[in-house]
């Protein structure tokens, strides 16, 4: 379950794939380690100019003498000389050949290291990157090509890209999927080159692939490749001892089938694929009965369903409202956090992958305003509710199944300060332009961001207790930047607003 705003030490980590806002800085990086390597560039370049110009000119004097060595020879001028620039100007010559070059610039990629992704931000990608995979049901062919979903984009990955996230499922030991990104991988080499310090060797890859074929029980196909790779290098003993371990694999299991690839599709994963069994709409209204300002200003308000109690409000934030959220949230995010029962703390954790910026209610203007309206639009007493929370989901970003009410078994600490969650308030700040979606499985609900509109729905049951068919979810994005603002509704002071909820 969520919790408080308590900032640990994990939460300050840079988490680049976390949130899209939070990675634009490494485009910006980018840009500057391009400036410098232009630099490093440019010193080559001065030194080849200089070695150039003047190899033209000393072949064309060594050229011409040895047309007539004999003759070149006897004329002083041209002895004296080529004594002396053999005793002195290869010394000179040696020297500036050792001359290291652009070591300024080497030292400057050395300085930008540590703002560089680590190995941890590369394996959340890679763990993002199979979230999306696994969740959509994506042909990981298809989306090495920019094919993600059925719409293509005009991008494409290489063979460092899938060979990277081949590694990672293979030590998942997701083997079919690591398969598919090594198959990906070899097509690419056989058609293209990578510059030279990024060398990846054919052979290295199609061995992993051998040892994943393996692992897949595709004995045969996995022969096959090796006997391949050994026909290019025949004298490999390694290789020669392996085709022979699996003659024997093969000799000892006759009847071996490669392993079948079925995934069973949960609820979670149809909802988020936006394939639940349309509904009736109930009705749509305008919400004028909530406070006295709705009879001036009636709100857009769509019922979703009555149990629980679900509602959607349509351009209940205008576009410079979400601007000023943006605006003030970018610096501040940080890595969201989950409230862990065991620690008694928050804590950075896998299954919720976006970056978080919390706003006290009288912050500013603005959140006086929006919680002004969050009352409007529900009718709760906002006095003792939890901070607005801004939020940005970076690549795959999610939030696994939850409910966002506190199992009071637990967390009684923390409910007895201001009672449990009794509503969430969800606004959508950007339209997503695949997946993202906000997904109730058990009562098979799914609503997609949409620009200015919000969600509201009732953790609670009337008897004060969690209501089980809130678990909900925030679907993988595939492709956007998806923004949102919650608001978690706290119960314990909406006994004046709601005297009989508690029963
Ligand atoms: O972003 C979403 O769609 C849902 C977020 C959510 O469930 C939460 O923050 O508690
Ligand atoms: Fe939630």
């Amino acid at each position: 379950q969520d919790g408080k705003n308590i900032p640990t030490q994990e939460s300050q980590e840079q988490s680049h794939t976390t949130s899209v806002a939070g990675m634009v800085k490494l485009l910006a990086l980018e840009a500057e380690l391009l400036n410098n390597f232009a630099s490093y560039a440019n010193e080559l370049e001065k030194k080849l100019e200089v070695v150039s110009s003047a190899l033209a000119k000393m072949r064309a004097v060594n050229n011409q003498a040895r047309l007539n060595t004999e003759e070149y020879l006897s004329n002083p001028i041209n002895s004296f000389a080529l004594i002396r620039r053999m005793q002195r100007d290869w010394t000179f010559w040696q020297l500036y050949m050792e001359q290291p070059i652009g070591e300024d610039q080497v030292d400057f990629v050395e300085q930008k290291r540590n703002q560089l992704p680590s190995t941890t931000d590369l394996e959340e990608a890679a763990t993002a990157v199979h979230r999306i995979v696994a969740t959509y049901d994506l042909q990981p062919l298809e989306m090495a090509d920019g094919i993600l979903n059925g719409k293509r984009y005009n991008v494409s990955w290489n063979a460092l890209d899938t060979y990277a996230l081949a590694l990672y499922e293979f030590d998942q030991k997701n083997h079919n999927y690591a398969s598919n990104w090594i198959y990906h991988a070899i097509m690419w080499l056989k058609q293209n080159e990578l510059p030279e310090p990024l060398g990846l060797k054919l052979t290295e890859v199609q061995l992993v692939y051998v040892e994943a074929l393996l692992q897949s029980d595709r004995y045969q196909d996995a022969l096959q490749l090796l006997k391949s790779v050994i026909a290019s290098q025949p004298n490999d003993a390694r290789l020669l001892r392996r085709s022979a371990e699996i003659e024997t694999l093969i000799r000892l299991n006759p009847n071996i089938k490669p392993k079948p690839f079925h995934k069973h599709t949960t609820s979670y994963e149809i909802g988020c694929r936006g394939q639940y069994p349309v509904k009736n709409k109930l009705h749509c209204t305008y919400n004028t009965t909530a406070s006295p300002f709705l009879r001036l200003a009636p709100l857009k308000m769509e019922l979703v369903r009555l149990d629980p109690y679900m509602v959607l409000f349509h351009d209940v934030i205008s576009p410079s409202e979400i601007k000023g959220l943006q605006e003030m949230a970018a610096p501040n995010l940080k890595r969201a956090t989950v409230f862990n029962v065991e620690q008694a703390r928050n804590i950075v954790v896998s299954t919720r992958t976006s970056k978080v910026a919390w706003f006290t209610d009288g912050f500013n203007e603005l959140t006086k305003r929006l919680n002004a309206r969050i009352a409007d639009m529900t009718g709760f007493e906002m006095y003792g509710s939890e901070m607005l929370q801004v939020m940005n989901y970076g690549l795959g970003g999610h939030y696994d199944k939850h409910h966002d009410y506190f199992d009071v078994a637990n967390d009684t600490d923390i409910v007895r300060m201001n009672g449990n969650r009794i509503a969430t308030v969800l606004f959508y700040l950007t339209d997503v332009e695949q997946g993202g979606g906000t997904v109730f499985p058990q009562i098979q609900e799914i609503v997609f961001p949409k620009r200015g509109a919000a969600i509201m729905w009732y953790n609670l049951k009337n008897d004060g207790q969690g209501d089980t068919n809130t678990l909900h979810a925030a679907c993988p994005v595939i492709v956007g930047s998806k923004w949102v603002c919650n608001k978690w509704i706290r119960e314990r002071h909406q006994f004046r607003r709601r005297p009989c909820f508690n029963q």
